[in-house]
């Protein structure tokens, strides 16, 4: 009998999540820096317009750097949870947080301020893995798979960017019915575009 492929996926969350929880400091602070780079010249970056990034944890990549160096047109957004999806809240250094069900830090914001996932430019991802087909591994609640099932076999906006480390890029299983495509993926060693790929 195959094996579900739950039962597939799960060590190999956990092991690329120890891979990028195992990079010291140096590693980090210059991958932040080069993805930051490789984020900013995207062709299809947005010069303006909401766009949604992620509070950093377990490991993850961190945004600040594009965060600092988005165009000042552009709003820059945190996820926050909403049900059994996502919705997205303007945040900038010094407002105010409170951690989700996760211990995530979520902005704290009145309801009528918040946007809902077809508002956003472009959402940058946060990578368990993914591979060169642009197929995305989350941490496998589903979130960003139900949030932005109206992606699925219809284009952009909102572009849909993976970002994680290099040694994240791996070969996945074949992807379930419910997975969103990625547009392209980001790493500090440059920009994986799938928007040509054949799936
Ligand atoms: N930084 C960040 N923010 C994010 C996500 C993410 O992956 N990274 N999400 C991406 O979807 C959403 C939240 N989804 C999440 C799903 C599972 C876990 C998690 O830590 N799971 C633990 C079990 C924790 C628990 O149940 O209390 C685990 O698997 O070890 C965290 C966030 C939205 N915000
Ligand atoms: N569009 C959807 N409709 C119903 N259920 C969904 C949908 N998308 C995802 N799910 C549910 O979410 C669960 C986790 O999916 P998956 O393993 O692909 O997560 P993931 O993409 O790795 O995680 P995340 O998006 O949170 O980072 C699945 O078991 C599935 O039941």
């Amino acid at each position: 009998m195959p094996a579900e492929r739950a039962d597939l996926l799960r060590p190999l969350r956990t092991q690329l999540r120890q891979r990028r929880r195992a990079l010291v400091a140096a590693e980090r602070i210059d991958a932040a820096q080069r993805l930051a780079r490789h984020l900013l010249n995207l062709e299809f970056a947005p010069d303006d317009g909401p766009v949604a990034g992620y509070w950093a944890m377990d490991g993850e990549i961190a945004l600040h750097a594009w965060q600092l160096g988005l165009p000042p047109g552009c709003r820059y957004c945190l996820p926050v949870l909403s049900g059994d999806r996502l919705v997205f809240a303007p945040w900038r250094p010094g407002d105010p947080l409170r951690p989700n069900r996760f211990g995530i830090p979520e902005p704290v914001v009145a309801p009528d301020a918040l946007l809902e996932a077809d508002a956003m430019r472009m959402v940058v991802m946060p990578l368990v893995g993914f591979d060169d087909r642009g197929q995305r591994l989350g941490m496998g609640g589903g979130w960003y798979d139900r949030t932005f099932a109206a992606r699925r076999g219809v284009a952009p906006p909102p572009w849909l960017v993976g970002v994680g480390f290099e040694l994240q890029r791996v070969p996945l299983p074949p992807p379930a019915p419910w997975d969103v495509p990625l547009d392209a993926a980001c790493t500090e060693a440059g920009v994986h575009d799938f928007r040509k790929v054949e799936r």
